[in-house]
Order: structure tokens, then sequence, then C-alpha cells
């Protein structure tokens, strides 16, 4: 993991934009495959570096950005091919909260994290993400998206604004980054498994962590992305096979 991320890209996100509306489709292949390797990421993005520049996003009609739709249910009944968004600690532990319910139902990807917290430090991985994809061999068909939001737990978390501006980073980097690489790798070589489909996760931060959820939702839905790379079957296109779409994140509470 390279040097420590950082955060220059909160001018960008400020910037008004005309938020254009689409839904991602999806589809899976159900294949089984060899356990495909997490991925995380290998360079620190900074703004300076986004595919565009500040300006050229401001005035690009196909920035996008993403958007949170709320309902209520169990994370754990997403469809086969989605990615569960989990707020991550940096030192290897699902001990309460959601975690808890997430190495019950997923005890090779939290094997998988604590393995990635244990070859990094929390000042390299706070703010970047880790992209989990399903263990075959368990015939798993769930995309785990740990998102290090918090260096530690407990009264040591970090406080509200450290954690929202990890946020903003890590949910960035997995959905315009490490998504996108996967998806890509699987369109060359279908060995690699299956693509990622919907984006769901809870309201993160909003528990033990501390934060309210409205602070998250805003961060998040502030997240610009540059025209996404034309990968089929990550968003619907117009007629005119355009795609102008916000990736919406579907948010699954209990209450
Ligand atoms: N089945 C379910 N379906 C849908 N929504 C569910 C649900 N179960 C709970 N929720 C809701 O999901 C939100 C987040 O609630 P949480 O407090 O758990 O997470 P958080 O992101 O604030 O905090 C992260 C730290 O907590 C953990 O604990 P440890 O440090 O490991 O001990 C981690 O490792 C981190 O460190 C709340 O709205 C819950 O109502």
């Amino acid at each position: 993991m390279s040097a420590k991320r950082k955060s220059t890209d909160s001018t960008q996100q400020s910037l008004n934009f005309k938020r254009l509306r689409t839904t991602t489709t999806t589809k899976s292949t159900q294949k089984h495959h060899s356990r495909p390797k997490p991925i995380a990421s290998k360079q620190k993005r900074t703004g300076a570096q986004s595919s565009l520049s500040a300006d050229q996003e401001d005035d690009n009609p196909k920035t996008l950005h993403l958007r949170i739709a709320e309902s209520t249910g169990d994370i754990f009944s997403a469809p086969p091919s989605t990615l569960l968004i989990h707020a991550c600690n940096c030192e290897g532990s699902w001990g309460a909260g959601i975690a808890k319910a997430f190495k019950d139902n997923y005890p090779s990807a939290f094997s998988t994290y604590k393995a990635h917290c244990a070859t990094h430090t929390p000042a390299t991985l706070i703010g970047t993400s880790l992209l989990i994809p399903p263990n075959p061999e368990k015939n798993e068909h769930i995309f785990i998206g740990c998102v290090f939001t918090s260096r530690s737990k407990g009264r040591k978390k970090d406080s509200v604004e450290a954690i929202l501006e990890a946020t903003r980073n890590a949910v960035r980097e997995l959905i315009l980054e490490e998504v996108p690489k996967w998806n890509l790798k699987v369109k060359e070589d279908e060995e690699r498994g299956e693509e990622v489909g919907e984006f769901w996760m809870c309201k993160i931060n909003s528990g033990l962590f501390g934060v309210p959820w409205e602070r998250t939702r805003e961060v998040v839905e502030a997240i610009q992305i540059p025209k996404i790379p034309k990968i089929p079957g990550l968003a619907e296109r117009d007629a005119g096979g355009e795609d102008k779409g916000i990736r919406v994140i579907s948010c699954v509470s209990r209450d």
C-alpha cells in the first residue's frame, strides 16, 4: 500500500453539478471459478490525478454523482452479484454491530479483511477500500466492499470529521476504481468470476462510529464520478447508447 492518501478532491466534491439519473442494471454469471484474489488499491489517487481536472469536471455535462436510494429491509437479503459496502476499522476487528453479522455471514471475507489489516498499518489503510470477491468454494455470490473509515474503534474511534473524510475517499475509490477494474478484468477473462452488479449498504458509520446518517449520506452523494469507463452491465444507457447515469447505492436499513 503506497504512501498515505492526501485528501485533495474535496474542492471537486463541493462544486454544484446538474444531476443526471438512471439506474444500474446488472447481470451476473453464475459459474464457479478458482478463488480470485481480493483487490486493494495499489496507488493513492488524489483529486489532481482524477481523469478530468476540476474545471473540466465542472463543465462536463457527463459528470455523474452517486445517489443513495433508501429502503427498509435486511442487507443480507441482497441478490447475487451485489456488492455490500461495509464501514470498517483498520484493526482487523468485526466484533460488534453489523460487522459481527458480516463476520457470521461471510467468515472467509472476514479472514481476507483481517489478513489485509495484518499486512498494513492504520495510517496506510485509512480512506482506502478492499474489494473482496465471492468465495466460490462456499457457493457465495456476494461481493464485500470494505471501506476503511476509522483507524480504530470504540472509544478510540476517529472524529466524525475524520470518518467523513475517510468515507469520501474510500467509497470513491471502491466505486470509481476497484469495481470498474474488477468488471473490466471479468470482461476480459470470465474465469476470474462474476461482475459486480448492484451496490447495497446499511447506514454506515451511524451506529458504533457515532456519525449522524445524514452527514455520511451527504458526503457519499457529493462524490462525483467522471464519465464511467464504458463497461457493459454496469449502467443502463438511453436509446442512443449514451451512458448518462448516476450510480445508485441502495441503502437498506432495518428501521
Ligand atoms: N442486518 C442489518 N441490516 C441492515 N442494517 C443493519 C443490520 N444490522 C445493523 N444494521 C444497521 O447498520 C448501521 C450501522 O451500525 P453499526 O454500529 O453496526 O456500524 P457502524 O458503521 O456505525 O460502526 C462500524 C464499527 O462497528 C463495528 O464494530 P467493532 O469495532 O468491530 O466492534 C465495525 O467493525 C466498526 O468498527 C446501523 O444503522 C444499524 O442499525
